[in-house]
């Protein structure tokens, strides 16, 4: 993999990293931050996932997470949103395409050639940065919006993979929401049993997850609807599932909020991530 950029941050190191993806059959970037704790052992590390229209960039700028990493002693690592480049298909809409990988591995085309998101994250990132950089085979994993899905979806599907996890504002239940049906559909095809898979309320009913889980959301939300967490809180009711789902007045689903509640999301994550 190629470096190309690194800041010292927090005591710490903000890098970015590019290196071709076999996965998705191009260019991938990602950003890591190592906390001063990895230049004397390997540490735990926290996925962030981000959501519609992001790039590596926009966590690593503006969600405020290195300060507590560094106090923590684990690492970040932020993925991309989807590949991108020349030969990668796009849509005009925001939703769908570059920047909207909604981290599943595409089956229809012209999206399937490179939108392998799921696979990309789970299997060949992990694989990377496992073998690079400082990090120990502990993870937990967290995201907003459609990264909260990615992160939720990915935990509840691989429970031996995955120590903890919370979410930020999540895509809860996309296969009954205008952000996800339309992209379930061109990337999967109209057979919704394919879709469940990808959809966070339904593994809730169908498999929970292992530990507890956190997640904040917004009052004043401008996607609330979209995000659809009462579906989600009454699947992990019923199935009386570990889980704090605090509701914030005045939040919006802004990187505002995001960066006001990075403290306790890291703070739950080197508790769990620590504790063995
Ligand atoms: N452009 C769209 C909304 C785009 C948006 O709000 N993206 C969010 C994630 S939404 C769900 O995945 C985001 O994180 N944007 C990047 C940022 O830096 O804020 C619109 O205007 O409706």
């Amino acid at each position: 993999m190629e470096l190309v950029s690194r800041n010292r941050c927090f005591e710490g190191e903000q890098a970015v990293y590019k290196h071709a993806s076999d996965v998705c059959g191009v260019d991938m970037t990602f950003a890591v931050y190592l906390p001063p704790q990895a230049r004397r052992e390997p540490v735990p590390v926290l996925w962030y996932l981000s959501g519609l229209t992001c790039t590596h960039e926009n966590a690593m700028t503006k969600g405020g997470f290195q300060k507590y990493a560094s106090e923590q002693g684990i690492a970040l690592v932020f993925p991309d949103t989807s590949p991108r480049g020349e030969g990668v298909a796009d849509d005009e809409a925001y939703d769908l395409g570059i920047g909207a990988g909604f981290y599943l591995n595409a089956t229809q085309q012209p999206w399937q050639p490179h939108f392998q998101m799921y696979d990309y994250v789970v299997k060949e990132l992990r694989d990377l940065v496992l073998d690079k950089l400082p990090i120990m085979d502990r993870h937990g994993i967290t995201g907003h919006s459609m990264g909260g899905h990615g992160a939720l979806t990915i935990a509840m599907r691989n429970p031996s993979l995955f120590v903890s996890l919370s979410a930020f504002a999540p895509i809860m239940n996309p296969s009954q929401s205008d952000w996800g049906r339309k992209q379930f559909s061109a990337y999967l095809g109209e057979d919704e049993s394919t879709w469940s898979q990808y959809d966070a309320t339904i593994l809730m009913s169908e498999a929970g997850w292992h530990g507890d889980i956190l997640i904040d959301q917004g009052a004043d939300d401008q996607f609330i609807d979209l995000l659809r967490p009462q579906a989600f809180a009454e699947a992990a009711t019923k199935r009386r599932q570990p889980c704090v789902l605090r509701t914030h007045a005045g939040h919006d689903h802004s990187y505002f909020f995001v960066s006001s509640f990075a403290e306790d999301h890291v703070h739950w994550h080197a508790e769990r991530l620590h504790d063995h």
